[in-house]
């Protein structure tokens, strides 16, 4: 059973005629944009805001007309995966490295609908290394400030290279083992001079549409 294929399908249900919709990235909101992509072929009338360069190309390919986020008055409704969610429904995101325009269209949404696989739902976050975007400028001074809040940085590499975000930062992976209260966190890294965003989104998910133990689609409410 293809458990992103599901929920990222399940997902695309929300979306209506006229809504402008804020598309997530990674592999399982890959779902949701095919599929709207098929609905605008049939005749959907939709604006995307892509979260990253990477969705950007994909909602072209199947033919999503896009806006640019600036332009954007409101955004009826975005669609995202998640790297971990626990019972709270708080978020560690990231895992692509696109969590600060994540974060942004997310925070402009109505409504926030994260697709996670059943192996997103956590009890506690931390087993995800915790994503922190950071300015390349000093980063390494950045890197011992974020360490004093008790977590192990890395920087991200790929090819051999510091990993580049969209917004040409990079990106610190940071191990506090168990995250039991996200909120304190996620403000005090982002008072660190030199971080841009993290990866905690906490109180942002309205509804978390996963899949459970007997293999259904569950859409959760997390507003109760
Ligand atoms: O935060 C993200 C990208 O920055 C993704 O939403 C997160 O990594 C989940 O990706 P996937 O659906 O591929 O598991």
């Amino acid at each position: 059973m293809n458990e992103k294929l599901l929920v990222g399908e399940k997902a695309a249900e929300y979306v209506k005629d006229g809504m402008v919709v804020g598309l997530g990235t990674g592999s399982t909101v890959y779902y949701t944009i095919q599929k709207l992509g098929e609905r605008v072929a049939a005749g959907l009338s939709i604006v995307g805001i892509p979260t990253s360069i990477q969705t950007e190309e994909l909602a072209k390919k199947v033919g999503i007309p896009l806006m640019p986020f600036e332009e954007a008055e409101t955004i009826h409704l975005a669609i995202d995966g998640a790297d971990e969610a626990d019972p709270e429904s708080n978020l560690i995101k990231g895992g692509g490295g696109a969590l600060l325009r994540e974060k942004m269209i997310a925070y402009l949404a109505k409504q926030f609908i994260v697709v996670a696989d059943s192996k997103k739902m956590v009890e506690t976050l931390g087993a995800f290394k915790l994503p922190v975007e950071i300015i390349q400028f000093g980063y390494k001074v950045t890197q011992r400030h974020i360490e004093k809040l008790g977590c192990t940085a890395i920087l991200r590499v790929k090819d051999g290279k510091p990993y580049v975000t969209d917004n040409g930062n990079y990106i610190l992976d940071c191990d506090f083992g168990d995250i039991k209260d996200p909120q304190p966190l996620e403000l005090k890294m982002n008072m660190i001079p030199g971080v841009v965003e993290n990866g905690l989104f906490v109180g942002m998910a309205d509804r978390i549409i996963t899949v459970n133990q007997n293999g259904d689609v569950e859409d959760q409410n997390c507003r109760g």
